[in-house]
C-alpha cells in the first residue's frame, strides 16, 4: 500500500494523508493539483514515459484516493528541497549557491554533500569526492525523516554516486527531480568525468522532471555533437528528452552572436524559447545550480513547470542584474547576491544603530499640509526640525503622492543619517523599506506590528500608537520598540482624535515595558506638564503643529528643546 502525502490548500495548517490501495512504490504517476504522490520519477530506469504521462505540470485527477485529515492539525509543513550536490569553498555555486537559492525563494533546502571543492573565483583548486557509502548515508538521514517535495541534483562526480542516488529515490520517493548534469565548472574546470555519462543517461534522465543542461552539458549528453543555433538547441532538448526526463531546458547563456540570453524549453509536446536580455557582468558563477535550486523550490510550492522555469530565469537574471558591480574574490568569475542584499551594505558605510529610548526627547512629526500650508519642503521641514535639536523624525505625509513621496523620504533619509537622527516613517511600510528608513510609527488600525516586523526585519525601529495599558501590553508582545501615547490634549492635527489626557498617558506609561513618547497637543505650553508626570517609561513628546504649523521650524524647535532640557533637569 502506498501513502500519499498532500495539501490541498498548499502548505496551510491543514494537513492530509492520501492513502490509495492501487498505487505501489515509485512506479505511479502524480495526481491532480497539488495531490501529488510523493515521487514523480516513475518510469522504470531505461524507459522512456509515455508521451501522454501527466507531468508534474499537468497531473490529472486520480479518483482512487482517499484522503484523511492527518493527526496533527496545528503543524505547517513547508515547502522542501533536497539538493544533492558539491560544496564550494567560495561559496558562489554549488550547495551553497542552492541554500541562498532556496532561501531567496522562501524553501526549505536540505543538502547531501558529494564532494568538498576547494574553489574560488579563479577556479577549482582541488575536489575530495564523499565516499559513496556516506553520501547514501546522508540520503538516507534527509529522506527517511524529512519531508522532501522536490531533490535537485547537481555535481555527481562517481557513478557510485549516481547508482545510491538512484536507488535511494525509488526506496524514498519524491513529487519531483530536478537534474542539474553539472559537468564542467564555470571557470572551465572539470567536476564530473565523461564516466558519469552513462549514469546520468541510465539511472537519472529517466527519473528526472526536468534535466537543465548547458550547451557544453547538452552536447556531451549526446555525444559532442556541436550546438550553435536555437534550432541546434531545439533538436537537442528533443533528442535529451528521448532519455526519458519529462521536460527539458537546454541554457543557451553561451550561445555564440545572440544579445539575448536564449534557453529552450521542452515538454515533450512544445518548445519555447525563453529569452532574457544577457548581462554585461563577471558575476556569474553559480548561475547554473540557482537556476535548477530555484527551478526546484517553485515545484516544492507547486508550481507548474513552466511556470517554475519562468520564475527561476526571473529570478537569476534580476540577481544578476542587481549584483553586475559587486567584487567578491580577484578572479573571472565572480558569485552573485542571491539575496539582493549586499550591494546596499557595499555602497553605504552607515550601519544602523540599536534604538536608543533617548531618541525619544524631542519627537518631529511632520504634516504635509503644514507644509504646503508655509511653502516648505519636506526636506526643508526635516533640515529645520534637526537644526533646532529634533531627536527623531517622522515623515507622516498623508496626502503626498506616492513618487514624490519617495523621493523626498530618500533625502530626508540622507539628511537625518548625517546628523545621527532617526527617521521613521508613518503608516507606509513599502516606502520605509523603498527608502531604508530607520523604521516606521503604525497605528491601531494600521499594518499590524507583527507583519510590519516580518517585512522590515529585527533591526528596524517600530513605534505603535496606544491609547490603553491593553495596547500597550500587545505592542510589546508583538515586538514594537516604542509606544506613541495620545492624544494627551486636544488637537487639531488629527480628526477625531481621542483625548486621553494626562491620567490616561499615566496609566499607560506606568503599565508600559515600552518606552513611551506622548503626542497631541502637545507645545512649549504645556509640554513641561506631560514630563512631570513623573513616571520613568515616558521619555519624551511628538509634536507636529507647535514646530510645523510655525513660521520658523528651527526656532521652534530649539525652545521646545532647551525647555525640555531644563523640564528633564528639574524632574530627575
Ligand atoms: C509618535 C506617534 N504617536 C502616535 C501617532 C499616531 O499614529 P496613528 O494612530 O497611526 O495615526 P496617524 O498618525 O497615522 O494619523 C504618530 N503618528 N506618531
Ligand atoms: C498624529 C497624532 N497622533 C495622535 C494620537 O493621539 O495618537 S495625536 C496626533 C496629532 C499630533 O499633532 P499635534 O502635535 O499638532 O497636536
Ligand atoms: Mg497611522
Amino acid at each position: 500500500m502506498g501513502y500519499y502525502c498532500c495539501s490541498q490548500i498548499p502548505f496551510s495548517s491543514t494537513s492530509f494523508i492520501i492513502k490509495n490501495s492501487s498505487l505501489s512504490g515509485a512506479t505511479q504517476v502524480p495526481t491532480k493539483g497539488f495531490c501529488q504522490p510523493r515521487v514523480s520519477i516513475h518510469p522504470p530506469a531505461n524507459s522512456k514515459p509515455p508521451p501522454k504521462t501527466p507531468t508534474f505540470a499537468t497531473v490529472q485527477e486520480d479518483k482512487g484516493l482517499i484522503m484523511e485529515a492527518s493527526d496533527d492539525k496545528s503543524k505547517l509543513r513547508i515547502p522542501h528541497v533536497l539538493t544533492v550536490a558539491g560544496s564550494d569553498s567560495g561559496s558562489g555555486a554549488g550547495i551553497q549557491a542552492d541554500l541562498k537559492a532556496c532561501a531567496a525563494r522562501g524553501v526549505y533546502c536540505s543538502t547531501v554533500i558529494t564532494a568538498v571543492t576547494a574553489q574560488n573565483t579563479v577556479g577549482v583548486q582541488g575536489v575530495h569526492t564523499v565516499p559513496e557509502e556516506f553520501v547514501e548515508q546522508q540520503l538516507k538521514s534527509v529522506l527517511s525523516d524529512m519531508h522532501v517535495d522536490v531533490v535537485k541534483t547537481g555535481m555527481l562526480p562517481s557513478i557510485g554516486i549516481v547508482k545510491v542516488l538512484h536507488q535511494s529515490l525509488k526506496r524514498f520517493p519524491v513529487r519531483a527531480l530536478v537534474v542539474d548534469p553539472v559537468m564542467v565548472s564555470t571557470s572551465g574546470d572539470v567536476l564530473a568525468g565523461p564516466s558519469i555519462l552513462d549514469g546520468f543517461r541510465v539511472d537519472l534522465l529517466p527519473l528526472a522532471d526536468i534535466v537543465t543542461p548547458n550547451l557544453k552539458e547538452a552536447s556531451a549528453l549526446l555525444g559532442g555533437v556541436q550546438l550553435e543555433t536555437v534550432n541546434d538547441m531545439r533538436s537537442a532538448a528533443k533528442a535529451i528528452h528521448d532519455m526519458g526526463p519529462r521536460n527539458v531546458l537546454i541554457k543557451g547563456g553561451d550561445l555564440a552572436a545572440s544579445l539575448d540570453a536564449i534557453d529552450v524549453f521542452f515538454d515533450g509536446e512544445n518548445f519555447y524559447e525563453l529569452r532574457s536580455s544577457r548581462i554585461k557582468t563577471r558575476n556569474t558563477h553559480g548561475t547554473g545550480c540557482t537556476l535548477a535550486s530555484c527551478i526546484a523550490a517553485e515545484l516544492a510550492k507547486g508550481s507548474s513547470m513552466l511556470s517554475a522555469v519562468k520564475v527561476a530565469k526571473r529570478y537569476v537574471e534580476t540577481a544578476l542584474d542587481y549584483s553586475k558591480d559587486i567584487a567578491v574574490g580577484n578572479g573571472m568569475q565572480g558569485p552573485f547576491d542571491h539575496l539582493l542584499k549586499l550591494k546596499s551594505n557595499v555602497h553605504n558605510s552607515w550601519k544602523p544603530r540599536a534604538f536608543d529610548p533617548d531618541d525619544l526627547f524631542l519627537y518631529a512629526v511632520t504634516d504635509s499640509g503644514m507644509n504646503k500650508k508655509w511653502g516648505r519642503s519636506i526636506t526643508d521641514a526635516v533640515k529645520h526640525a534637526i537644526e533646532g535639536g529634533a531627536t527623531i523624525v517622522q515623515l507622516r505625509e498623508k496626502d503626498a503622492e506616492t513618487r514624490d513621496f519617495l523621493e523626498s523620504a530618500k533625502v530626508c533619509v540622507k539628511i537625518c543619517r548625517s546628523h545621527g537622527v532617526p527617521l521613521l516613517i508613518n503608516d507606509r511600510i513599502d516606502i520605509a523599506l523603498a527608502c531604508d528608513a530607520d523604521g516606521v510609527h503604525v497605528g491601531q488600525s494600521d499594518m499590524p506590528v507583527t507583519v510590519a516586523r516580518a517585512l522590515l526585519g529585527p533591526e528596524k525601529i517600530i513605534g505603535v500608537s496606544c491609547k490603553t495599558p491593553e495596547q500597550a501590553h500587545r505592542a510589546w508582545i508583538d515586538g514594537a520598540d516604542y509606544i506613541g501615547c495620545g492624544g494627551v490634549f486636544p488637537t487639531n492635527t488629527k480628526a477625531n482624535n481621542i483625548t486621553v489626557g494626562l491620567e490616561g498617558l499615566k496609566d499607560v506609561c506606568a503599565s508600559s515595558k515600552l518606552p513611551v513618547v506622548a503626542i497631541g497637543g502637545i507645545g512649549a505650553s504645556n509640554a513641561r506638564s506631560v514630563m512631570e508626570i513623573g513616571v520613568p517609561t515616558l521619555k519624551g513628546v511628538a509634536v507636529v503643529s507647535a514646530l510645523f504649523d510655525r513660521e520658523s521650524v528651527s526656532v521652534e524647535t530649539l525652545k521646545l528643546h532647551e525647555l525640555l532640557k531644563k523640564t528633564a533637569l528639574s524632574v530627575k
